[in-house]
């Protein structure tokens, strides 16, 4: 191993390995420092995405299952055998480590990896197992760790966070969810849909408070029909015996619920302290490095960021924006250097039904004094919607206000709420993304009866409604 690299990529979870691989691609001398060589990959594959998806999948069979035996298949009663689930789920990893492992990467992609804990040791160089390592460039993309709660009687409880629940022992009786976010939503639906009783604390007053409220009552009532109880605006006290914990609502009343597993899914914590940044020339303010728009440190702009330790958002593919506007950069002169943003950017919570939203939201549209209108569209009498039974199902879009052509007005933004609403939303993010017109979407022709057809309808049904009357005589002298 040399001593001297191009670039040093600190993590190698989505943020590092985008960097490291591409910039090894384009021909560059790459060093990546990762402290733990059992989490190559990082958060995503090793207790982030993918055994959260490989979970959701199999507790979708037991919930179609369940539904197929109201139909006659059979008695489809019982609860899941916990240990062949993460079978299931670890062998999903290991198929993905195929292709993601230390010595995958060393070999396969001729990568030169150090595990162990980096640390800077001065303005170009860092510190690893006694090692000092320089390059022109360093990347940080050290990811980000689960907040913790802070009560009494935590060691009363067995209390998971995404960090061990892949590990989980025995599926619980009683599981007490803390935080409505996408962590605890997509994790509580799949246990309740194993077999356990879920329970969701949240504080404030609805969940997945990111999406909008009418999207989070969607949700909230597809999961209760899961069986899952909610305890909205309420505050967890403490743990007062074993297995038990004490919850207060807003009026202080006090309730006490069973709980032989606590998930706590409360957001997470991004902090640069412990890399002894300061050795790079570079100040911490609340325990963090200032970062610009082009994701570099403000004070020595060759230390650049990615991932969740960039702090501006904390998604997978938030990571691979990162790496884009990163790699870009590297060999864009100054003044024309792109600018991180997320005017494009999409989300996708895997709960059924997904909610997948995209774009800008209704409050950036007003802030910005863009003239747009809304379209609300119920799924009810969606055709695929019926035949398929998720008329609950429900899109909302932005469309900024084109006065000469109203009905092919850019797609701002927007939230698809239906099974599989990350894949429908696709086209609408394309359409986003590319500067589209609704007209995109207008005037094409949908195989009857996809999914996506629904976004057609939701235009017909605007726009048609608003053919004026003088429109409408128009249409009447030239019919022939
Ligand atoms: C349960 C769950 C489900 C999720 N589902 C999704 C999803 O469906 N879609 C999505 O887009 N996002 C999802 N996310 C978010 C996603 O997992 C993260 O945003 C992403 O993995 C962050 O990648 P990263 O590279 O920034 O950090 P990480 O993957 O955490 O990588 C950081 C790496 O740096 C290493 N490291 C830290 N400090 C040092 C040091 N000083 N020296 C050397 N190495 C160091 C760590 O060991 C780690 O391997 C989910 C997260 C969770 C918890
Ligand atoms: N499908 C996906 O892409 C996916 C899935 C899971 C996680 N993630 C990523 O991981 C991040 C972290 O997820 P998360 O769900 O932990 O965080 P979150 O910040 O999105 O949601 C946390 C929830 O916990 C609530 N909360 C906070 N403190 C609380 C307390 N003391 N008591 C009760 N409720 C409390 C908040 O009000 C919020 O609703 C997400 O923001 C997302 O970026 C993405």
């Amino acid at each position: 191993m040399k001593s001297k690299y191009d670039i040093i990529v600190i993590g190698s979870g989505s943020g590092g390995l985008g960097v490291a691989l591409g910039m090894k691609t384009f021909g560059f001398d790459v060093l990546m420092v990762e402290k733990d060589g059992n989490n190559i990959g990082g958060e995503c594959l090793n207790s982030g995405c993918v055994p959260s998806k490989a979970l959701i999948h199999v507790a979708e069979l037991f919930a179609k299952g369940r539904e197929a035996a109201s139909y006659g298949l059979g008695d489809a009663s019982g609860k899941a055998d916990l240990q062949k689930v993460w079978e299931y789920v670890h062998g999903r990893q290991d198929m993905i480590r195929d292709h993601e492992s230390l010595e995958y990467l060393r070999e396969k992609e001729g990568l030169d990896i150090e595990i162990g804990y980096a640390k800077f040791s001065g303005r170009k160089e860092i510190e690893v197992n006694g090692k000092k390592f320089s390059a022109k460039k360093i990347l940080v993309a050290t990811g980000s760790r689960p907040r913790m709660i802070n009560v009494d009687g935590m060691e009363k409880v067995n209390i998971y966070t995404n960090e061990n629940l892949f590990h989980m022992k025995e599926l619980p009786e009683n599981m007490l969810i803390i935080g409505g976010g996408p962590i605890g939503m997509e994790m509580g639906q799949s246990f309740a849909r194993l077999g356990s009783k879920v329970r969701v604390l949240e504080k404030h007053n609805r969940i997945m408070s990111k999406e909008l409220p009418e999207v989070s009552t969607i949700v909230q009532e597809r999961l209760e029909k899961d069986g899952i109880d909610f305890f909205l605006e309420h505050q967890l006290i403490n743990f007062p015996e074993a297995n038990m914990a004490l919850l207060r609502d807003k009026s202080g009343n006090e309730k006490t619920i069973q709980c032989d597993a606590v998930l706590v899914g409360i957001g997470r914590t991004v902090s640069h302290e412990g890399l002894d940044i300061e050795k790079a020339g570079i100040k911490l303010k609340d325990k963090k490095v200032e970062i610009d728009d082009k994701l570099r440190a403000k004070d020595n702009k060759n230390i650049v960021f990615a991932g969740d330790a960039a702090g501006n958002v904390l998604f997978s593919h938030g990571a691979e924006l990162h790496t884009t506007v990163l790699l870009t950069n590297f060999f864009t002169p100054s003044p024309f250097k792109q600018k991180f943003n997320l005017d494009h950017f999409s989300w996708c919570t895997f709960t059924d039904p997904e909610v997948c939203t995209f774009g800008l939201s209704e409050d950036e549209i007003k802030d910005r004094g863009i003239s747009y209108e809304r379209i609300d569209h119920s799924f009810e009498s969606d055709d695929r919607a019926i035949t398929s039974d998720y008329r609950y199902g429900k899109l909302i879009l932005f469309l900024k206000k084109n006065w000469l052509n109203p009905r092919n007005g850019k797609i701002l933004g927007g939230t698809v709420v239906a099974p599989s609403a990350g894949e429908m939303a696709q086209e609408l993010i394309m359409a986003n993304q590319q500067g589209l017109g609704a007209g995109a979407i207008f005037n094409k022709t949908y195989p009857y009866p996809v999914q996506t057809r629904v976004h057609k309808m939701a235009l017909v049904e605007k726009f048609s409604s608003g053919i004026s009357p003088t429109i409408k005589k128009l249409m009447k002298f030239l019919y022939h």
